[in-house]
Order: structure tokens, then C-alpha cells, then sequence
């Protein structure tokens, strides 16, 4: 199977989001506005938890898969691609995470 990235999804997300379709889930969502997908977003981060907890693999993927999408619709609908967030990360290769924090901590 070919791989199959967040980049690919973000694209399907591009793509809806500039579609008519009423058969699109990603363009019902982004039309509901930043509010209802931020709380979308929400609600799959809690199952995401849950299935962590209770240590149950394959649900922990496919939660965690949700969350992704919704993660990158969230995004979307604030105007934020995914390269900026890269970038974000990108720049905190630099230091360890605890040197992060600390540097956090002194601003
Ligand atoms: N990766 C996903 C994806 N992951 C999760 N979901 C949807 O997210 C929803 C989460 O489930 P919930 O039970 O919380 O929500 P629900 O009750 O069904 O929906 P709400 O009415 O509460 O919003 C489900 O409807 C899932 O189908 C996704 N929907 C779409 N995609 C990707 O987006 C592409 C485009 O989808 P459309 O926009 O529908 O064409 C698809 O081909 C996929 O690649």
C-alpha cells in the first residue's frame, strides 16, 4: 500500500473545504465554524484518553487517527496549514524538551 501521510489528509481537507459537496463531513464540519470544530476536536482527544487507558491497541490507533483528522480541521478552519506547525517543531529540534520548558519558564 502506498504511504499515506497527515500531508495527503490535509490536502482532502484543502480540498473539501473549497467544495460545494453536502456529501463532505470535513466541509459540514468547517461550515459549523471554529467553535464546533474545536469542540469536535475536543470530544476525540477525551476518546483518544480513554482508549489509552483502558489499553486497548487498536481502538488507540483508530482514536488516534480521529484525532488527527480532526486536528487538521481545527487548523483549517482557523487558517493554519500544516507546514506552520511543522515549522513550530522544526524549531524546537534546537533543545531537549526539558530546556524548552525552562526557556518557556523565564519569558
Ligand atoms: N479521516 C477522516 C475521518 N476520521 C474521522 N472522521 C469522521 O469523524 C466523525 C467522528 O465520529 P463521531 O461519532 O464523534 O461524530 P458523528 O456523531 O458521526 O458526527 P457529528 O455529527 O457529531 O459531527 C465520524 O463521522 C468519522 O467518519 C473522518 N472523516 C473524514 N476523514 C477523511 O476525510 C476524507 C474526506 O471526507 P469527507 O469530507 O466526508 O468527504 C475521507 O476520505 C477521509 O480520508
Amino acid at each position: 500500500m502506498a504511504r499515506f501521510t497527515l500531508h495527503d489528509l490535509a490536502a482532502t481537507v484543502d480540498a473539501r473545504a473549497a467544495s460545494g459537496g453536502d456529501s463532505s463531513y470535513t466541509k459540514k464540519l468547517l461550515d459549523k465554524g471554529a467553535e464546533h470544530c474545536a469542540k469536535k476536536f475536543g470530544e476525540e482527544a477525551v476518546e483518544l484518553v480513554i482508549a489509552a487507558v483502558e489499553n486497548d491497541r487498536s481502538h488507540l490507533i483508530s482514536e488516534a487517527a480521529d484525532v488527527l483528522f480532526h486536528m487538521l480541521v481545527l487548523l483549517k478552519s482557523r487558517g493554519v496549514n500544516l507546514e506552520e506547525v511543522e515549522a513550530a517543531l522544526a524549531q524546537r529540534t534546537s533543545m531537549s524538551g526539558l530546556e524548552e520548558k525552562a526557556s518557556r519558564k523565564r519569558d
